[in-house]
């Protein structure tokens, strides 16, 4: 099932010449499973040549080998292998761009004093006017502490930055919003909360990403209620509607009820919380989460708040346990955790037509190959397997929908409206067991995303603005 499963790595070796010949080096790399796809002469030389080689191979298991057999070769020095990934990420992904040049004086006094002064005050005069003229509108913070980054847990706020960067591409890429990146050095709640807050005045919206439960829950609450701009833990919501959107197409597939089915929800964290609270608004009746000490049960007294209120609405026959036990006549299992935690035993206790959601990142719950065909309807939050169900997929579109209409929230009907629309993007003739969710390149996604926020934010009152593509429509 897997769709890729090649990398590739870039060797710098510097070859002496007079000791071993290209072709020797070409044959020793094809001998060890590597493919040369591109030469690079860095340094020519009569005798020493130092040559970058970009080179091909099938398991990322086979670089190790090859390497250390090119390192010992006679007349070579191997001085770097560089993996492509580590060599895009060098000084980073983004970069700040001025919207017109300066080219003379006239151009700087307008840019900058004394001509930038009149707009101060224009601004001080109407604080609307920073929507209008400054890049308020258009611009988001991608806010982390680095503390439950993808699946990897707490790696600190230094180390999440490559997360923050990719986000803040996607956000340009996808939709054309400017986010800027942010890693706060502090796991303090009340600080996180006033930071964010003194640094609302420059964004137009607030992207909260990996920060770790149950913190997060009441970070965003607060930041909502004293913000009047969208603040939006795009690890609950954004999971949230896409995960919807994935299983209201694949129920269609295995022909059953929303109503009708038992979920297993594994992981009550961030992204757990807030797809067991979608799945229930949308109308799942029988949810079991299940955490690290088995499934959340009502009787239990939790540390986590927010596990006690979950008890109250989940589990209706407080079934008790570890994943292996209760998952026994579960329809849907639902993966927000980390790798490896489903086996095969335990799919074979699921319904007929299991479908298996493994949304932990980097590695899912349980691997493609393993869930074979025991599972009907797969999908992970990978981009190398079929059915990606990635926050990717949401996050753009809501924020563009939000930004263009100056929406002071994202409310629940504005993302049930936005998971609506992206599973309509599959048409019931395209819709299949590997095709259940719409890729992160279909250009309909962005679109579809953000009509269905507008409308949504019109139809009840959080939207400020009327985006000009809207208006004819009122
Ligand atoms: N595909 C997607 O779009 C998304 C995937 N995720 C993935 O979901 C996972 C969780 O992310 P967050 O909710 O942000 O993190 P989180 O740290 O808030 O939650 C993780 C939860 O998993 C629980 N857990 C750990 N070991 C467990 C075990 N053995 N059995 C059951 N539960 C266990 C933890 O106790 C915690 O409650 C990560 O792997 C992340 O990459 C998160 C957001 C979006
Ligand atoms: C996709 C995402 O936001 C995560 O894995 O944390
Ligand atoms: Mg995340």
């Amino acid at each position: 099932m897997r769709m890729e499963g090649g990398t590739s790595v870039i060797l710098r070796v510097e070859m002496d010449k007079h000791a071993v010949t290209f072709g020797e080096l070409v044959s020793l790399i094809g001998q060890q499973g590597g493919d040369i796809v591109a030469i690079d002469v860095i340094q020519p030389g009569r005798k020493m040549e130092i040559r970058d080689l970009t080179v091909s191979v099938a398991e990322p298991s086979v670089v190790d080998t090859l390497s250390k057999a090119v390192s010992i070769m006679k007349g070579i020095h191997l001085v770097n292998v560089s993996d492509r990934t580590f060599l895009l990420h060098l000084g980073g992904k983004i970069q700040v761009q001025s919207k017109v040049p300066i080219k003379n004086r006239d151009d700087l006094s307008r840019v900058y004093t004394p001509g930038v002064a009149k707009i101060c005050l224009a601004i001080r005069d109407d604080p609307n006017k920073a929507h209008s003229l400054t890049i308020r509108r258009n611009t988001v913070a991608v806010v982390s502490d680095g503390t439950a980054v993808l699946g990897l847990g707490d790696i600190g706020p230094l180390a999440a930055m490559p997360v923050m960067e990719g986000k803040a591409m996607l956000f340009k890429e996808l939709a054309g919003v400017d986010a800027f990146p942010i890693c706060l050095d502090t796991k303090d709640t009340e600080e996180i909360i006033a930071i964010v807050k003194a640094l609302a005045p420059t964004f137009g919206g607030i992207n909260l990403e990996d920060i770790s439960s149950p913190r997060c829950f009441e970070i965003e609450r607060r930041l909502k209620e004293q913000l009047d701009i969208p603040v939006f833990h795009d690890d609950q919501h954004g999971t949230a509607v896409v995960l919807l959107a994935g299983l209201l197409n694949a129920l269609k597939i295995v022909g059953k009820n929303i109503g009708e089915i038992k979920v297993i929800v594994c992981g009550i964290g961030a992204a757990g919380v807030a797809c067991s609270r979608m799945l229930l608004a949308a109308g799942v009746k029988h949810l079991i989460g299940v955490d690290k000490d088995g499934a959340i049960h009502r009787g239990a007294n939790y540390d986590n708040e927010v596990w006690n209120e979950f008890a109250t609405l989940t589990n209706p026959n407080n079934e008790t346990g570890r994943l292996s036990e209760v998952i026994g006549g579960a329809d849907v299992f639902i993966g927000l955790s980390r790798p490896k935690l489903l086996n095969r035993e335990d799919v074979l206790k699921m319904n007929p037509d299991p479908i298996v959601f493994a949304m932990a990142n980097p590695d899912p719950e349980i691997s493609p190959e393993e869930a074979g065909s025991y599972v009907r309807v797969y999908a992970t939050g990978r981009s190398d397997y079929p059915n990606q169900l990635n926050n990717v997929l949401a996050f753009p579109g809501i924020f563009r929908g939000a930004l263009d209409a100056r929406a002071s929230t994202i409310s629940e009907s504005m993302k049930l409206a936005a998971a609506k629309a992206i599973a309509a993007i599959v048409t019931d003739e395209e819709l299949n067991e590997e095709y259940i969710i719409p890729s992160v390149f279909n250009d309909k996604v962005v679109p579809a995303v953000r009509k269905a926020v507008i409308q949504e934010a019109i139809h009840s009152g959080i939207a400020r603005k009327v985006p000009g593509d809207f208006r004819n429509l009122e």
